[in-house]
Order: structure tokens, then C-alpha cells, then sequence
């Protein structure tokens, strides 16, 4: 085993499953990855990727150079507590859990005078699946420059990752990216509804609203022109973009978005009270 890339999820389900996707065969061979998950189902969907499994934390982790911690929020304090007694010197663990802050969780990794600090917040989101991702990291004062650039170079093969100085910086990355997802697959939602109401077929209106969405991201991500510009650019006087621009504005859409935003980072904020 590669010990430098070996790596355990705790917590086998959703975010797991993204990482993985782009790490093994890229970063690290099945073999080189261990997950840990008390559902069967779980464990056998890794296992027939090659890839070793457990119920429970168990020695086998402390071979395991990167812990990447991702159950729900609400179990992570028993996770950690649970996994505490396989940690090595040098393990680097990476929490993906939105809410849970880094002096709580080193402090349940840790000792009561010496808390973990080789420790990583991430918030990475669901594209990571087919290599998409965007994810902000942060590290407490206990990691290595040679450490973030393993975390850097984990994230960064499935995900565009940005680095944030605190937990409050990861909080608006859960609000933005994290979330994020989930608003972009709203709108589709609302923009095939939209078009089967004046007259398309689902298969018509769903290509159309995709093809829209990853057009003109590609053209946002390519183009030199600022977004106000490229809206423009679709916008003709007096024409039929003004007239539905003019329904967004009315209801404050940008409004909209930010008021979800705050409340998404407001979640995280109560989260972390209710999980220290
Ligand atoms: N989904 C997303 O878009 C994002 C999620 N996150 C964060 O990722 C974390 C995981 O979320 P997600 O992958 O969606 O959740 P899932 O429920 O898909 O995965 C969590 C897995 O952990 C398992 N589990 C429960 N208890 C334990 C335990 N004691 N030891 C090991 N595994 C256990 C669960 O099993 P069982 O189902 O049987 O309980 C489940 O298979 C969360 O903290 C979330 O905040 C972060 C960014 C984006
Ligand atoms: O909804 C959640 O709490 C998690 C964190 C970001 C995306 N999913």
C-alpha cells in the first residue's frame, strides 16, 4: 500500500461516493482506499470497487494516512470519538461535515489540554461526482505546507477548490457551493416546468433547459466580458428577455437568492452551536 495516498472514508454514502469517484484510479488505487460504514449495502456497493470495508473504526485505520470524516453532522462527535483510538502521529484528517467546527472536532480528536490540530474543514459539493466539484478547505495551525498540498492535490482532482481562513469562511462556501447544487437544480426544475406549460415535451424541455445552463456557464467561465455584459448581450431592447428580466426584478430575485444564502449560513451557524 501507497501509505502517502492511503486514505479511509468514515461514512461511505453521497459525498463520499463523489470524492472517491475521482480519486481511485487518479490519486490512489482501490486497494489503497478503506471505508467504513455500519450499512451492509454500503459496504458491499465499495467492496465490489475492490476497495476494503468495515463496520466500525477499527485498527485497520491507523495505516491510513488521510481520515476523511463524512457523516451527517449529527454523528460525528460519536464517529470521532469512536475512531480517536487509531490515530497515528502523522494521520491528516479532513472533515466534509457542514456545521460541525473545527474546535469542536478537535477537541473530540483530541486531549483535554491538547487538541488535534492536523485537522482540515472541506465543503465540497455533489458535481466532485463526475469531477465538477467546487470546495473550499481551511486548516488549523497543526497542518503542514506539504500537508495542504496533499489536501490541495486530493480536493483539486475532482473539485475547483478555494482556500478560506476560518470556519465562518467555510460556512459561506456550505452557503454558496455547498448548497449550491441544489439551487442550480431548482431552477432547471422550474425552467422544464416553464416549457412544458407553454407547449414542449419533457425531453424537449429538459435538453433545452440543460443545454442552456451548461451553455452559458461555459460561456461565463470562457468569455473575458463581465456577467452584467453577457446578460446584456441577450438582453434587446423592448425585447422577450427585457420582459422576463423585468418578472425577476420585480420579485427581487437577486434578493431571493441572497435571503436563501442567509439562511443556509445562518443553518450552519445553529448547527455548529447545536453540535459543539
Ligand atoms: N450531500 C452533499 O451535497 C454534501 C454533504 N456534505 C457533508 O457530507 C457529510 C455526509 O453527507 P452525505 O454523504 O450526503 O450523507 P450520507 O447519508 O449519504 O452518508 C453518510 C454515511 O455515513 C454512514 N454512517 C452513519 N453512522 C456511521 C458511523 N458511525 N460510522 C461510519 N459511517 C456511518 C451512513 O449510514 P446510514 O445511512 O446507515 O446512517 C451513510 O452511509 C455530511 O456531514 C454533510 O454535511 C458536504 C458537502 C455537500
Ligand atoms: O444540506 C446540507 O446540510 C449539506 C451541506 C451542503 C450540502 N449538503
Amino acid at each position: 500500500m501507497n501509505k502517502e495516498l492511503s486514505l479511509a472514508f468514515i461514512g461511505g454514502g453521497n459525498m463520499a461516493s463523489a470524492l472517491a469517484a475521482g480519486l481511485i484510479g487518479k490519486r490512489c488505487g482501490a486497494h489503497d482506499v478503506l471505508v467504513i460504514d455500519p450499512n451492509q449495502a454500503v459496504r458491499d456497493r465499495w467492496a465490489g470497487q475492490g476497495v476494503a470495508v468495515a463496520p466500525e473504526a477499527d485498527s485497520k485505520l491507523s495505516a491510513r494516512r488521510v481520515w476523511i470524516l463524512a457523516v451527517k453532522p449529527q454523528g460525528l462527535k460519536e464517529v470521532a470519538l469512536a475512531c480517536k483510538p487509531h490515530l497515528a502521529e502523522d494521520t491528516l484528517v479532513i472533515s466534509v461535515a457542514a456545521g460541525v467546527s473545527s474546535a469542536a472536532l478537535s477537541g473530540w480528536l483530541g486531549q483535554p489540554d491538547r487538541p488535534w490540530r492536523r485537522l482540515v474543514r472541506c465543503m465540497p459539493n455533489t458535481p466532485a461526482l463526475i469531477g465538477a466539484g467546487a470546495c473550499g478547505l481551511m486548516a488549523l495551525d497543526g497542518v503542514s505546507e506539504d500537508e495542504r498540498r496533499l489536501a490541495q492535490q486530493m480536493l483539486g482532482a475532482v473539485a475547483q477548490v478555494v482556500w478560506v481562513d476560518d470556519d465562518a469562511g467555510i460556512d459561506a462556501v456550505t452557503a454558496l457551493s455547498g448548497s449550491g447544487p441544489a439551487y442550480v437544480f431548482l431552477f432547471i426544475e422550474a425552467l422544464i416546468q416553464g416549457g412544458i406549460r407553454h407547449g414542449l415535451d419533457d425531453d424537449q424541455a429538459r435538453s433545452l433547459a440543460l443545454a442552456t445552463l451548461t451553455g452559458a456557464t461555459q460561456l461565463a467561465s470562457l468569455s473575458h466580458e463581465s456577467l452584467a455584459t453577457l446578460r446584456e448581450r441577450v438582453t434587446s431592447k423592448g425585447g422577450t428577455t427585457a420582459a422576463a428580466l423585468d418578472v425577476f426584478q420585480a420579485r427581487d430575485f437577486a434578493g431571493i437568492v441572497g435571503e436563501a444564502m442567509d439562511a443556509a449560513r445562518a443553518r450552519a451557524a445553529a448547527m455548529a452551536a447545536e453540535f459543539s
